[in-house]
C-alpha cells in the first residue's frame, strides 16, 4: 500500500505541485547524470548559494518531483488512519489505497545546491536545429543570461545553422551577455538553423575537440532525437558533458509537456490571418474565406486559431479524416453556413485531408527534406478547387440572384513562425532555458524541460523521442468544443464511416 493524504487542500497540491519524498508516493521518471558513467565526478556549491540574499530553501530537493495525471479511484481507496494535523494546524485524512492512484512523475527543475561542473573552467554550446519558431533568440539569450550572471560561466559559444554546424568550430561565435541583450525582440535564430547535416560521432568529436561540457539543444522532435543520440555517444564514451534539450516548435506536438514555445505567437498571428480572411468573406456576396496554417502531423494551431478567432465555421485537421459530399460533408455544412450568413470562413491545417487527397488522385510522388520529413501535398489550393466548383453548383440551382461563390484564399505561411514571440513565449522561454541550464549545470543529462501541470520538470528524451501528440478528439476535449461552437460534423459517428466509404469511392475532380 502507499498513502497519501485526501485533504481536498493536500490533493491539489499534490497533483500539481512538487511533492518531498515523492519516490515514495510516485514513479518519478529517472534522468540521466553524468555520475553514472564519469570517474573523476566532483561536486560544487551552486554559487547561487554564495550569494546572502538566497535562502536555502529555494534549492530543488533531491526528491522534488511534479505528479502527472494524478487520478485517485474512490471505489478503490481505503480509509485506514487516523485523522491528522499538519505543522500549519489543517486537519487532514490519512488513508491507504490499493492501486487507486496513477501518478507518474518528473523531477522538478531549477537550482540545485550542488552543482557538477566548476563555472570558472566550464565550456557552454548553444545550438538551434529545425524550423524556425518565435523564441529562439529569446532561448539563446536566457541560457547565456543564465549561466554568465546566475553561474557565472563566460565561455559560451553559439554553433551556426544547426546540426552541421558542430563540423565548422572556426565558425562558432562567441557569446556574451552584451551580444545576446535585445535578441528576445527578435524573430528567428540569431544562429540559424538547418535540416539534416546530423553526424552524431562527428558532433561528439567536435565537443571534446573544443573542451565543451554543457550542451543546449533546441529544436523540434527531430532535433530531439539527435540530442539524444549525442547523449548517449557521451556516455558511452564515459565523458563529463551534459546535453541539455529545449523543445520548440510552433506545431505544438512535443508529447508529455503543457505546450511547447512558439505556439501561442503562432496561433496568435494565425488569428491575425483568420480574422483578415472573415473580413474578405463578410465583404461581397456568398464570401468563403480559406485560411491554410502549418501544422504537419497536428492541428493544434488549426483548433486553437479556430477557437480563439471566434470567427470559424469548419476547422479541419490532420487527426480527423472528413469527406467532402453527400449528408454530413463539409459542402452540406459550409451551403448551409452560406445560406443563413451569406459568408462563411474554413480554417484547414496543411496536414489535414492528406488521405482524401491521396484517394482522389490529387496526391503527388512522396518528396521529403534533408531531415527525411514527408513533405506534404498542398491541401489549401485542393480544397479551394473543390469547394468552389460544388458551391457555385449548389448557388446556380439555388439561383439567389445569380450570385457565385467568392472565394478569398489566405495563406499566411511563415508569417506564423518568423515573427518575435509574444510575452508568454518570451516568459515561457525564459522559464524553459534558466531550468535547462540549472539542470546541466547540476550534471543532469539526456532530458528536455517543460511545463507539467504548469511546473517546470526534467523528462528523459527517451519518454517523448519517438511519439508525437496529438488532438485529442474525445469527448470534453477541446476538440468537442470547436464541433459544438462550429456546427460542423464531427466525422465520427458510423453515419460517416459509411459516408467516408462512398466519397471515396465515388467522388472525381
Ligand atoms: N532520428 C534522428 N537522429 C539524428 N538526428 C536527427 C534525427 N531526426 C532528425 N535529426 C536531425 O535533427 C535536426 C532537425 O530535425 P527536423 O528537420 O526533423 O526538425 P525538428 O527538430 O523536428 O523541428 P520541426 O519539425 O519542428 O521544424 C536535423 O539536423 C536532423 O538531421
Ligand atoms: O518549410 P520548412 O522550413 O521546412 O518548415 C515547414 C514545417 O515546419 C513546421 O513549422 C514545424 O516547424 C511545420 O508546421 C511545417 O510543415
Ligand atoms: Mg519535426
Amino acid at each position: 500500500w502507499a498513502f497519501t493524504s485526501l485533504h481536498p487542500r493536500r490533493t491539489s497540491l499534490i497533483a500539481l505541485s512538487s511533492v518531498s519524498k515523492s519516490s515514495e508516493l510516485w514513479n518519478v521518471e529517472k534522468v540521466d547524470h553524468i555520475s553514472e558513467w564519469t570517474t573523476n565526478h566532483e561536486s560544487y556549491p551552486n554559487p547561487l548559494s554564495l550569494k546572502d540574499k538566497i535562502p536555502s530553501s529555494w534549492f530543488v530537493g533531491v526528491d522534488d518531483a511534479v505528479a502527472m495525471n494524478v487520478k485517485i479511484d474512490a471505489h478503490e481507496t481505503i480509509d485506514v488512519s487516523d485523522d491528522d494535523t499538519d505543522e500549519d494546524g489543517d486537519e487532514h485524512t490519512t488513508v491507504g489505497h490499493r492501486g487507486g492512484i496513477n501518478a507518474e512523475a518528473f523531477i522538478l527543475a531549477g537550482p540545485r545546491a550542488e552543482i557538477s561542473f566548476d563555472p570558472s573552467t566550464s565550456k557552454a554550446a548553444i545550438v538551434t536545429c529545425g524550423g524556425l519558431c518565435p523564441g529562439l533568440n529569446s532561448v539563446v539569450r536566457e541560457v547565456v543570461m543564465c549561466l554568465s550572471r546566475q553561474y557565472g560561466v563566460k565561455d559560451i559559444v553559439g554553433i551556426p545553422k544547426g546540426y552541421r554546424g558542430f563540423l565548422y568550430p572556426e565558425e562558432w561565435k562567441s557569446l556574451d551577455e552584451g551580444g545576446v541583450q535585445n535578441l528576445h525582440n527578435q524573430g528567428g535564430s540569431m544562429l540559424g538553423s538547418s535540416r539534416g547535416g546530423h553526424d552524431t560521432g562527428a558532433i561528439v568529436d567536435s565537443l571534446v575537440n573544443e573542451g565543451i561540457n554543457l550542451l543546449f539543444v533546441s529544436g523540434g522532435d527531430g532535433t530531439v532525437r539527435g540530442a539524444s543520440k549525442i547523449a548517449e555517444e557521451v556516455k558511452r564514451r564515459g565523458l563529463a558533458i551534459s546535453v541539455a534539450c529545449i523543445p520548440k516548435t510552433i506545431d505544438n506536438d512535443i508529447p508529455l509537456i503543457d505546450r511547447t514555445f512558439g505556439f501561442e505567437t503562432a496561433c496568435e498571428a494565425a488569428c491575425e490571418a483568420i480574422k483578415v480572411a472573415n473580413t474578405e468573406a463578410a465583404g461581397f456576396p456568398f464570401g468563403l474565406g480559406v485560411v491554410k496554417v502549418m501544422g504537419r502531423n497536428s492541428g493544434f494551431i488549426a483548433m486553437h486559431s479556430s477557437l480563439g478567432s471566434c470567427v470559424a465555421d469548419l476547422c479541419l485537421v490532420p487527426e480527423v479524416d472528413f469527406y467532402l459530399d453527400g449528408k454530413g460533408g463539409i459542402v452540406d455544412h459550409l451551403y448551409e453556413r452560406l445560406l443563413v450568413n451569406d459568408k462563411a470562413v474554413v480554417v484547414v491545417a496543411e496536414g489535414a485531408g492528406q488521405k482524401l487527397m491521396a484517394e482522389l488522385g490529387a496526391a503527388g510522388e512522396e518528396v521529403k527534406d534533408a531531415s527525411g520529413n514527408v513533405l506534404l501535398d498542398d491541401v489549401g489550393p485542393w480544397l479551394c478547387k473543390q469547394l468552389k466548383q460544388r458551391l457555385d453548383e449548389r448557388l446556380e440551382e439555388a439561383s439567389i440572384h445569380g450570385d457565385k461563390l467568392t472565394l478569398k484564399y489566405v495563406d499566411p505561411s511563415y508569417m506564423v513562425r518568423g515573427v518575435p514571440p509574444n510575452t508568454a513565449d518570451n516568459l515561457y522561454c525564459l522559464q524553459l532555458a534558466h531550468n535547462a541550464v540549472h539542470g546541466a549545470m547540476a550534471g543532469l543529462s539526456n532530458f528536455i524541460v517543460g511545463s507539467v501541470n504548469t511546473k517546470e520538470c526534467y523528462v528523459p528524451i527517451s519518454m517523448v523521442a519517438n511519439k508525437r501528440s496529438v488532438i485529442d478528439t474525445s469527448h470534453q476535449s477541446l476538440w468537442e468544443m470547436v464541433v459544438f461552437s462550429t456546427g460542423q460534423p464531427s466525422f465520427q459517428t458510423n453515419d460517416d464511416k459509411d459516408a467516408i466509404t462512398t466519397a471515396s469511392g465515388g467522388t472525381t475532380i
